[in-house]
């Protein structure tokens, strides 16, 4: 979070804006937005994480499809295809080193660029993150709901000191009958608190 927060500070200072007691409301843009690279990173990992959603197709001709290990795999027209990408990428320690730690700069390089170079048995993945799903019914609204996402932790670190009330506890674990139906939810709640900064 001090990473994020951070960027944050940057952000609205460079746009000429501060927090004031009574003072007008922060005015956020798209463009100010766009200028964070670690908060991107973070909500990718957030959804790497959380985002467990079946992708289901229908074939609607016979073919083969080849798959990362070299199996061949037939289906035939008719039939219908359940993929399910938190498994099979989001997961798999190959691409994402200790897939089940949350790090924060997974996505995105030193430089500040959007890192996009993961690798599996030596090949670079086209793949490697689908909480949007992929091709033509990839989900239409995933610039609006990141927006909304990146909006959300942007107001609340300018607006509010925030701190876990208990930081040692464990990360609760996550609903596994949620598994295959879009976000996970964590069985347990953490607590938080916070306190106004105007
Ligand atoms: C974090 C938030 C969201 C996630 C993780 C998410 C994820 C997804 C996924 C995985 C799909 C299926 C993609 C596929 O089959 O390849 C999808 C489809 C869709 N999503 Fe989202 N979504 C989110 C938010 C939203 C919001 C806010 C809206 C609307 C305001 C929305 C509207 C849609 C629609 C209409 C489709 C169907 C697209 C089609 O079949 O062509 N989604 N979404």
């Amino acid at each position: 979070m001090a990473a994020v927060k951070g960027e944050v500070d940057k952000v609205l200072k460079e746009s000429g804006q501060e927090v004031l007691h009574g003072g007008p409301l922060i005015d956020l843009t798209c463009e100010m937005l766009k200028k964070m690279p670690i908060l991107d990173s973070v909500v990718d990992e957030t959804l790497r994480l959380t985002a467990t959603p079946t992708l289901i197709r229908a074939v609607n001709q016979d073919m083969t499809l080849n798959m990362a290990d070299g199996c061949k795999c037939l289906v035939r027209k008719g039939d219908r295809l359940a993929l399910f990408p938190y498994m099979v990428l989001q997961t798999d320690p190959e691409i994402h080193p200790d897939p089940h730690s949350f790090k924060y700069d997974r996505f995105f390089n030193p430089d500040g660029s959007k890192k996009t170079d993961f690798y599996k048995a030596g090949k670079k993945v086209k793949y490697y993150n689908m909480p949007w799903g992929a091709g033509v019914s990839m989900c239409p609204e995933r610039f609006f709901a990141n927006n909304e996402l990146k909006q959300l932790i942007f107001l609340m670190l300018v607006y509010y000191e925030i701190e876990l009330k208990n930081p040692h506890d464990e990360v609760p674990d996550t609903d596994l009958n949620r598994k295959g139906f879009g976000i996970n939810h964590p069985l347990e709640d953490m607590p938080f608190q916070y306190r106004p900064r105007f």
